[in-house]
């Protein structure tokens, strides 16, 4: 189905894979590009990263369905099998990312294709979905000293034939290598000083590993070193290098990788469901807020636009709610331009060669008039504009009843002596039940927690153009990425919701109020001709065009409307 904007789970998977970091803006993608060695050490925070990704799915049970890539790895370091410095690194590099839509094994997803395309990898697509193990699960990562048999069988019972099993070592030993002092019976070494081994040359996500291993000169310690550790000469060898010898260019290699990488990716129990390929959006709107700002309403939203360059300018549109032009009856629009624009990226947006700016918009709006929808026209600076009109329906705001106050809400970090979010809202009239449903998965021992909490009217706040204020505070632990929808029920029972709101946003600084006008020029909202065109999946922008190709299609499809 075409998607329309709000699309939840869709939006925060897409926001994390193509701008690479949570909306407040702490990067995941920063922790691991451009293809970092981890501090202190020859390997990468990619190497580290790959490995984990393997060890969660390599539980799997493809008769029975359990096990995969569910997570259950948080809860699995302590064992000897996923022993290694780079577990616990990696641990902590994920806990802050998960959020209420986003799972931790969606984030091990996620930055499995960051640490493939930012050590110059090919992109492996991404679908989301996955549901959290809350426990540990069972034990079953093979070992360096298991023979070819228990091997081929462990891998078999993983859901991998023999030349599947050797695609998928291959693919993940291009990255890092075995580390002194964990593995002191591969690695050499003295004390604690780490030294890593590296299975091939390069640091990059390339064929060395094979082309290495076929002539020979391979310093895979996997493979050269302690015979009796030599786990990956004997799944290399194990057909008698056919699969190795059929990996031996960049292209094959590359290709071979995507398709093992998105089966080792969808490795899931069974039960769970994965959404469609999660696919750049044209046109993204992000972080919009309704809310009370002195004694009018103001609003605020982000455009992430596909740009060929910054000159490219956006401009808001909206209708009002109320009184003789509501719902741009008359004609009458409002606009304004952005207030700022920031350029947001990931791995895979630097892979795929397009660049993403942010247009942020903070408008004040009369109370009289209220806001019922929005849109955007895009002028890219080359004579060529576009309408980001969510496919023809416009951004719908649909209610006005009950509206977050940012401005009035404190973080847990401002807070003194209480660990929780304290949170206003603005309520027209007095319903008889304000509360908030809070979700927060990026917890200290990684379960998830949701829990509501009453807000209760607030008398020492003087209310503004008929908004009553509530306040109240979510006490409990949520971690970096609580999420919260905020809820009135009003006497006959009707619910009014501000959803998806998001504590990391409490105290952003946002750019400043733009200067409002109005015309009655053109028609309310327009086609929308490129989103449609552009929703096509990343496989088949590939297959089609090429990588080089990909950046131009966006041009070709903007310049012909
Ligand atoms: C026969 C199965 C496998 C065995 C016995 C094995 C064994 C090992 C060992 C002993 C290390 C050293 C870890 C350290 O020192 O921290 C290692 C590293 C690594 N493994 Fe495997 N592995 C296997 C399969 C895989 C697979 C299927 C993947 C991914 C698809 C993978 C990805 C990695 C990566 C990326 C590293 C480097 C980690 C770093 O540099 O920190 N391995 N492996």
């Amino acid at each position: 189905a075409d998607y329309k904007w709000p699309s939840q789970p869709y939006d925060a998977l897409e926001e994390l894979l193509y701008e690479g970091a949570r909306p407040d803006g702490s990067s995941l993608a920063d922790l691991v590009r451009p293809c970092k060695l981890r501090g202190g050490t020859n390997t990468t925070v990619a190497a580290e990263w790959l490995r984990l990704v393997y060890h969660d799915t390599s539980t799997h049970n493809v008769s029975d369905g359990t096990g995969g890539l569910d997570g259950s790895i948080f809860f699995e370091i302590g064992r000897s099998e996923n022993v290694g410095a780079g577990m616990n690194n990696t641990i902590s590099d994920f806990s802050q990312y998960p959020n209420k839509y986003v799972t931790r094994a969606d984030i091990i997803a996620i930055a499995t294709i960051f640490a493939t395309t930012t050590c110059g990898g090919p992109i492996v697509p991404f679908r989301g979905g996955r549901i959290d193990a809350n426990a540990a699960g069972p034990l079953g990562v093979p070992d360096p000293s298991d023979s070819l048999e228990s091997l081929t069988n462990n891998f078999a019972k993983q859901g991998y034939n023999v030349s599947e099993m050797i695609q998928l070592v291959a693919c993940g030993h291009t990255l890092g290598g075995v580390r002194f002092p964990d593995f002191p019976t591969i690695v050499e070494g003295s004390g604690q000083s780490t030294v890593v081994q590296l299975f091939d040359e390069t640091q990059q996500f390339d064929h060395a590993i094979i082309s290495q291993y076929l002539d020979g000169t391979t310093r895979d310690p996997l493979v050269v070193g302690n015979q009796t550790m030599a786990s990956d000469l004997r799944v290399f060898s194990s057909d008698n290098n056919v699969t190795m010898q059929s990996m031996n260019s960049a292209e094959s290699f590359s290709k071979t990788c995507v398709t093992i990488f998105d089966k080792m990716l969808t490795t899931i129990p069974s039960g769970v469901t994965l959404t469609d390929e999660i696919t750049l959006l044209p046109f993204k709107v992000s972080s919009t807020q309704l809310t009370v700002s002195g004694s009018q309403l103001q609003f605020q939203a982000n455009l992430r636009v596909v740009v060929p360059s910054n000159s490219t300018t956006v401009q808001m549109y909206w209708c009002d709610r109320y009184g003789s032009s509501a719902n741009c009856s008359g004609n009458l629009k409002r606009y304004a331009s952005s207030g700022g624009a920031i350029t947001v990226s990931s791995p895979v947006t630097t892979a795929m060669n397009v660049s993403l700016r942010r247009y942020q918009f903070v408008v004040p709006i009369n109370v009289d008039q209220g806001i019922s929808k929005f849109w955007f026209v895009v002028d890219y600076g080359n004579g060529t504009t576009t309408v980001a009109d969510n496919g023809g329906s416009e951004y719908v705001v649909d209610q006005d009843d009950v509206l977050f106050v940012p401005s009035m809400s404190r973080d847990k970090s401002v807070l003194t002596g209480s660990n929780g979010v304290s949170v206003t809202a603005a309520v027209k009239g007095t319903p008889s039940h304000v509360f908030i449903d809070c979700f927060g998965r990026a917890t200290n021992d990684f379960l998830p927690v949701n829990k509501t909490f009453d807000l209760t009217l607030n008398t020492s706040i003087p209310a503004v153009a008929g908004y009553n204020f509530y306040t109240g505070t979510a006490t409990d632990d949520f971690g970096a990425t609580m999420q919260f929808d905020i809820v009135a029920v009003g006497s006959d029972g009707k619910q009014s919701v501000d959803t998806y709101r998001q504590s990391g946003l409490i105290g952003m600084a946002i750019a400043p109020a733009s200067e409002v006008k109005s015309t009655t020029d053109g028609k309310v909202g327009g086609t929308s001709g490129a989103e449609s065109v552009m929703m096509m999946s990343l496989g088949s922008w590939y297959s089609r065009w090429g990588v080089a190709a990909v950046a131009g299609l966006w041009t070709l499809s903007y310049c012909c409307l």
